[in-house]
């Protein structure tokens, strides 16, 4: 079967919500929901075909557009590939020309149903936040990182590594279990960094493979949230193969938490994560001030160690 491309939108309201519309009686799948958006002409660019239907669609013009993640699925009727979009900004009120209804829906709380069967993953990828901190309590000590993650959660962290491997028992496991309570009391996620045991015991949300685990893998880990670290696009195959919920692909700069090794820069990290199906978090002497630059290259946000614990950078 041939594969047909679709550009599909994820139009994100400052209040973190997103656009869903109905699909109308005359299609395949009446009444299930989706994405804005629709078929890629031949010779069109996925993106400019996202603009265009986004105009005919729905009557607005898109200002600001980030590509995110490209997911496949085979239906009766066709083989699609999937391009998502998020959308940050646009001009014009919404005049709806194609669908039975729309609806603003919550991250994480979707009050609409059914989906369409392709957009599963898509909704959970969504309820990833954009920024991953990573702990760093071996170098700067238990409680100065117990203090900056509270600080960090206050303003709004949901996302959390525990990444201690160079901390001695039985301190580590006494820092983990501190961190983790103090991370989920904020409604926020913790993920621990390699030890799947001490992910159970503690009760965290999942854990995080590093590439050498994750190529040792034949099948995901049983966790809710399970992402891995990857240098390389065979790396990241084998995330994407074993059904993991995200990556994080570095460094992208020069980095002093790992030997002041080279950074690949964005153009490599774009090549690496070309057409990705899971969200990808770049990584490496990077901070909140390089959002748009890693939106722009295909990144779902960012990880950081050392910025995300600077109290400058909330
Ligand atoms: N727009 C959109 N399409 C999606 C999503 N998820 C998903 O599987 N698809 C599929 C359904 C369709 O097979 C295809 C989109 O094509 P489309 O909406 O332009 O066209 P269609 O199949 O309704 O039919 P038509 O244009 O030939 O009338 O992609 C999504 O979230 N948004």
């Amino acid at each position: 079967m041939t594969v047909t491309h679709v550009a599909a939108a994820v139009l994100l309201r400052e209040d973190g919500s997103y656009l869903l519309g109905q699909r109308a009686a005359d299609t395949f799948y009446p009444g299930f929901w989706e994405f804005p958006g629709g078929k890629v002409e031949p010779g069109e660019a996925p993106r400019d075909a996202l603009i265009r239907e986004l105009r005919e669609e729905l009557g607005i013009e898109v200002v600001q557009c980030f590509p995110w993640i490209v997911r496949e699925h085979e239906y009766e009727h066709a083989h699609v590939r999937l391009h998502f979009f998020r959308v940050t900004k646009w001009q014009g009120e919404l005049q709806d020309h194609v669908h039975a209804a729309l609806s603003w829906q919550t991250i994480g709380a979707k009050s609409v149903a059914p989906m369409l069967p392709a957009n599963g993953p898509v909704l959970k990828a969504l309820t990833l936040p954009d920024f991953y901190a990573i702990t760093q309590a071996a170098r700067i000590g238990a409680d100065a990182q117990l203090a900056a993650l509270e600080q960090a959660l206050k303003h709004g962290l949901r996302l959390v590594q525990i990444r201690e491997r160079d901390m001695p028992e039985p301190q580590r496991t006494a820092f983990a279990s501190e961190a983790v309570r103090l991370i989920q009391g904020f409604g926020a996620r913790a993920l621990i960094n390699g030890d799947a045991d001490m992910a159970l015991e503690l009760g965290a949300d999942g854990i995080h493979l590093s590439a050498r685990e994750l190529m040792a893998l034949t099948q995901r880990p049983e966790f809710k949230l399970v992402g891995a670290s990857c240098h390389t696009r065979g790396e990241l195959d084998q995330a994407i193969a074993l059904g993991l919920d995200f990556a994080v692909v570095g460094s992208v700069n020069a980095t002093p938490t790992h030997g002041m090794q080279e950074g690949i820069g964005w153009e490599a990290f774009n090549i690496i994560i070309a057409d990705c199906p899971i969200p990808v978090f770049a990584i490496g002497g990077l901070q909140r001030d390089n959002m748009l630059a890693a939106w722009r290259h295909g990144a779902h946000g960012i990880a950081a160690i050392r910025s995300a614990w600077a109290v400058d950078s909330f």
